[in-house]
């Protein structure tokens, strides 16, 4: 795929930020429609590999697909249960979602599971929106917009009804920290590896705690300076990280491929099967030998 050109970025800048709008309240709706289910008796399935599936991210991936079908019918999409359709290959535009990031947690009852919807162009992410039904918070970037943060949603959108659809949903400007010493490290809280057990233990002078998050929540809290690094060895996809990894760049932050390339999105394997990691600062790369 192309590089991103001046040319680009000039329509990025007038595009983006006459969508995010209704990015976050179609995240927020599709939280809406999780935590209907949330609520109740659910049943879960197991696809393949294992890993979980409800009517939770079922519901919420058909609603985030209709809407973008419709609202941006140029676009491509590639969305965690939909089938895939090699086609988006073809095109710049390429939306990624995770209707429901954490399954596991989902299932477990612990709140830490996100909506996730990112816009790439060009394999690069350029806009990214995660939202936590049950906390009510929702963090959002975009190429060269920021990045941000906000707790208390459904007030905006259950209070101000359909004659304030032109105002938006405000928050506060966040950043990463610049913490260069006692770093707080993120860990998937149902994904363990012994290599993060040894990387830890290498890198004992540096990190000071270990805070534990499901999904993409883990990137978000780096964005807001509430932790410092995440390393991930174990698999993700495409749509775990597309929404977080802009979230974090715009919070000034960085999220690399484990061999330190950069992560693209619209790939034809959508396996990140190099791992990855967020950082704060380049400064706190940690050592992985
Ligand atoms: N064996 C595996 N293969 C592919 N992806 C996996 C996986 N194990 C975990 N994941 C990914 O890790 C995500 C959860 O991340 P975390 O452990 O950081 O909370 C899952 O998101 P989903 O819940 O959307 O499936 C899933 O995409
Ligand atoms: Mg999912």
């Amino acid at each position: 795929m192309d590089e991103i050109t001046e040319k680009d970025i000039e329509y990025l800048r007038k595009l983006l930020p006459g969508i995010i709008g209704k990015i976050k309240e179609t995240a927020y709706s599709a939280g809406r429609i999780i935590l209907e289910i949330y609520e109740g008796d659910f049943v879960v399935e197991y696809k393949n590999d294992n890993s979980p599936l409800t009517m939770a991210d079922k519901k919420a991936n058909e609603y985030i697909v209709e809407v973008l079908e419709k609202e941006f019918p140029d676009m491509a999409i590639l969305a965690e249960e939909s089938a895939d359709n090699s086609e988006r290959l073809l095109n710049d535009w390429c939306w990624i979602v995770d209707p429901l990031d954490g399954t596991k947690e989902f299932v477990k009852r612990n709140g830490e599971f996100t909506v996730n919807i990112a816009l790439s162009c060009k394999g690069k992410s350029v806009l990214g929106v995660v939202y936590v039904p049950v906390w009510d918070e929702m963090y959002w970037g975009y190429r060269g917009g920021g990045a941000f943060y906000r707790y208390g949603c459904r007030e905006f959108y259950e209070g101000c009804g359909p004659h304030y659809e032109d105002m938006e949903l405000t928050g506060e400007k966040i950043h990463v920290s610049d913490r260069v010493d006692n770093l707080i490290m993120l860990h998937s809280r149902s994904h363990k590896t012994s290599i993060i057990d040894d990387l830890v233990e290498r890198n004992s002078d540096k990190i000071k705690s270990i805070k534990c998050a499901g999904s993409s929540l883990k990137g978000c809290l780096i964005a807001k300076g509430e932790g410092d690094i995440y390393y991930r060895y174990g698999p993700t996809m495409e749509w775990d990280t597309a929404a977080m990894q802009c979230i974090v760049e715009e919070a000034g932050g960085m999220l690399r491929q484990m061999d330190d390339s950069e992560m693209t999105y619209n790939r034809r394997d959508s396996l990140n099967s190099k791992g990855f990691y967020i950082l704060n600062s380049i400064e706190n790369r940690l050592k992985l030998q």
